[in-house]
Parts: structure tokens; C-alpha cells; sequence
């Protein structure tokens, strides 16, 4: 697989990947997020988040922790996300910290910018629901977005540079999407005839569009017409710290094991 074949028609710097994970890797992962313990959780006003990978202090230094083997060891979801080439630049050559995020259907996050702890290149894992990320031009309050696209859940979103440097990105507050409001830019990319509910789906090639001619699949998710009803979503955004101090014994950003 080459980055160049998900880049996002019209986008700058940016690509998606459908079914990035099986539907038995997204349930695992579902299983293990459900199984970490209530105080990881940081409850934030509009969802709740967790941190993987250790803390930044004020000066942008990450104090490293291990990250969890389930995004380690099974599924290999780092090396898998380095072996996409999109961290080949970064210090690491892979991402060293992750942002857990939950949403419920009604919950999203403010049009922002990741900031300069991080090297600009980030990597997000949508699991459980389908959303909506909008991008842009800064600053973003009150403008349209500039690009727009449906993250379906096993797919991975990666944005670099410019998309990072020089935009803002969010979700709308909403219980539901419209697809048909925004022109979604990934629409011929995306998966199709998966029902989404964890079950073994026979589609595993990433240009099996629908077969209606828009190039949205609007079976994917429990949908009536062009209404996406969201369901509890989980994401993983992932990204590479430049600057770490070590304080744990086991600091190598689970790099040994290869599959
Ligand atoms: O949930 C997402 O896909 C985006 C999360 C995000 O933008 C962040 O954690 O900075
Ligand atoms: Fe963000």
C-alpha cells in the first residue's frame, strides 16, 4: 500500500483508509477501552478522553509511559499505522502517544488546532460509530468548512503538514448527520455494504463503492435515507511527540515486535 492511493481528491495532505482494522480487531479494542478502569477517564464537558503513551508537561515534553499492548502487540495498530510511510519524517517514525476519545451520539469537539507538541502528522482510528470531521481555514469560527468527510468506524484518517500547520478541524454537536449537507470528499473511498455491527463482512476491497452512482454508501449504518444516526464512538488519535524524557523502564514505544 502506497499513502498516495488514499489521498482525499481535492484535499491538501490528507488520506483515508477504510477498514484499517477487521471487525473482530474493532470489537477487541471496543473490549479492551470498556475494560480500562474508570479513573483513566477524564471527563471533559462534551465527551471523555484517556491519554496513552504519558503526560506533556508545560514545555511540551512527553514524561513516556508504555502504551497499551492491545494497540501494541494485538492488533499491531502502531507498526501498522508507521508502515502507511506517514511517519517515516517524524522523530520516532511512529506515533508515541495517544488520545483516546468517547462520544455519544449529541457529543463532538470545538474546531481546533492540535498545537505544536506534536509532530504535524496525526493518525485517528474511528471505532463503533461513524462520524463527521470538518476542517478549517483558521480562524474557524464561523466559517463554512473547507473540507468535509464521513469517518467511517475500522477506518483511519490521517492528516500532514498544511491539513496540520494550517487548518482547524471538528465535530458538530449533532445526534445525527446529514450527509447530504456537506459535500464529502472521501465519498468515492468509502467502504460499502457493511452493516458496521462487528460481523464478518465480505468486502474487504477498499474500492468496492455502492453501486448507486454517488459514491456514498448509505447502507452502511443504521440509516434512514440520508440520515446517519450516530451511535457511541470511540477514537484513537495518535501522534509523535518530538520530545520525550524517559522516565519509565519501558520506554521504546512497543518498536520490538514485528508481524
Ligand atoms: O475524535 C476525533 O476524531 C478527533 C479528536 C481530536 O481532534 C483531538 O483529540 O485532538
Ligand atoms: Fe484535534
Amino acid at each position: 500500500m502506497t499513502l498516495a492511493e488514499h489521498h482525499v481528491p481535492g484535499s491538501v495532505d490528507t488520506y483515508y483508509i477504510p477498514n484499517f482494522v477487521t471487525a473482530d480487531e474493532e470489537s477487541y479494542l471496543l473490549r479492551k477501552i470498556q475494560e480500562t478502569p474508570q479513573p483513566k477517564w477524564k471527563q471533559l464537558s462534551n465527551r471523555r478522553l484517556q491519554t496513552w503513551g504519558g503526560d506533556l508537561t508545560t514545555k511540551n515534553v512527553l514524561l513516556t509511559q508504555p502504551l497499551p499492548p492491545f494497540i501494541c502487540n494485538y492488533p499491531d495498530l502502531i507498526s501498522r499505522i508507521a508502515s502507511t510511510g506517514a511517519f517515516d519524517e517524524s522523530p520516532h517514525q511512529r506515533p508515541n502517544h495517544v488520545i483516546l476519545n468517547e462520544y455519544h451520539p449529541g457529543q463532538g469537539i470545538m474546531p481546533h488546532q492540535d498545537g505544536p507538541a506534536y509532530h504535524p502528522v496525526v493518525a485517528t482510528l474511528s471505532l463503533g460509530s461513524h462520524t463527521v470531521m470538518h476542517y478549517y481555514d483558521l480562524p474557524a469560527h464561523e466559517r463554512e468548512p473547507i473540507l468535509s468527510l464521513l469517518l467511517e468506524p475500522r477506518s483511519l484518517v490521517i492528516t500532514t503538514r498544511e491539513q496540520y500547520t494550517a487548518r482547524a478541524h471538528g465535530i458538530d454537536v449533532v445526534m445525527e448527520d446529514r450527509i447530504r449537507d456537506f459535500e464529502l470528499a472521501n465519498a468515492a473511498m468509502l467502504s460499502s455494504g457493511d452493516d458496521g455491527d462487528g460481523g464478518d463482512d465480505d468486502d474487504d476491497d477498499d474500492d468496492d463503492n455502492d453501486d448507486d452512482g454517488d459514491g456514498v454508501g448509505v447502507t452502511l449504518f443504521p440509516a434512514e435515507g440520508e440520515v446517519l444516526q450516530r451511535r457511541t464512538r470511540y477514537s484513537l488519535t495518535c501522534r509523535d511527540v518530538a520530545r520525550v524524557m524517559n522516565v519509565g523502564i519501558e520506554t521504546r514505544f512497543c518498536r520490538e515486535r514485528k508481524f
